[in-house]
């Protein structure tokens, strides 16, 4: 039981699941301060960035805990798109609207890394070379062989993918990079650059954003079903255990029998 992950599943995303998620990341903020001063986070695409703004950009309630010290974050991303950083589909210009611009100008700023896009028509050395990028920020500061995210928050996608890794994909098998590129994503668009498994599950936190009806078919199967736990969010809980926390609304885990929590706070 031990190495189970959580599941929360919360009754209104606003007024509920936000406050719980802004907890949680802050929590994961202030333990990554206490361990090496600052915070390495990774976010991916989808709903979450607007979901993460509603956890995050509400001031502060004036305790120490939930004092957001953007100064000392690091923002790193789970998964790009192959498309410039200010084309409609990239996640970082998805990132940047939803949230990242929103933070007041009088507020300290996060120090983000996007994934470059330079050189769009090669998705195997854009993969390098923010590898390259993950090597020098991570093994300067801690030498350590493999980047330990603080926390990464993901989204779960309706077929079980999360991150750029879709199920029965090849790329789930790779052990040995820790940014991968896909071309032949089941998702448009093809071309795509994502966080290798073992990276996911190498994270101190790593915590699911999965909200609305559309999402209770593949969480069933997740928590419920062994074809379930081979999908790519099924894989990140049996490889990350009790080190993984999702966050639903009671329309996503309708009908899941797994035990649920509805409250962190
Ligand atoms: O680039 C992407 O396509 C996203 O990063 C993707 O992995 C997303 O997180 C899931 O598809 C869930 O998306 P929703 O939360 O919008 O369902």
């Amino acid at each position: 039981m031990g190495r189970q992950p959580t599941l929360y599943s919360f009754a209104d995303i606003h007024s509920d699941l936000a406050p719980n998620l802004r907890k949680y990341v802050l929590e994961a903020q202030n333990e990554a301060f206490k361990r090496h001063g600052v915070f390495r986070f990774a976010v991916s695409g989808g709903s979450l960035p607007k979901t993460l703004a509603k956890a995050l950009l509400p001031p502060s309630n004036g305790t120490e805990e939930d004092k957001v010290d953007f100064s000392r974050w690091e923002i790193f991303y789970a998964d790009e798109r192959c498309v410039p950083l200010d084309h409609e589909d990239s996640n970082h210009k998805l990132v940047q609207e939803e949230w990242l611009n929103k933070i007041p100008k009088d507020m300290a700023q996060p120090k983000v890394y996007p994934i470059s896009m330079d050189n769009l028509h090669d998705a195997q050395e854009t993969a390098d070379d923010y590898e390259r990028k993950l090597v020098s920020v991570f093994a300067a500061r801690d030498s350590v062989r493999v980047p330990l995210f603080d926390l990464i928050l993901l989204g779960c996608g309706p077929d079980g993918h999360t991150c750029s890794l879709f199920p029965d994909h090849a790329l789930l098998r790779e052990h040995d990079a820790w940014i991968l590129a896909i071309t032949d994503s089941p998702k448009s668009p093809a071309k795509r650059i994502t966080l290798s498994l073992p990276i996911v599950v190498a994270a101190a936190k790593i915590g699911f954003v999965a909200t609305g009806g559309g999402k209770k078919d593949v969480l069933k199967m997740i928590f419920e079903t062994e074809d379930g736990s081979k999908l790519p969010c099924g894989l990140v809980n049996e490889g990350g255990g009790e080190k993984v926390s999702w966050f639903c609304d009671k329309e996503a885990t309708d009908g899941v029998s797994f035990p649920r929590r509805s409250s962190l706070i």
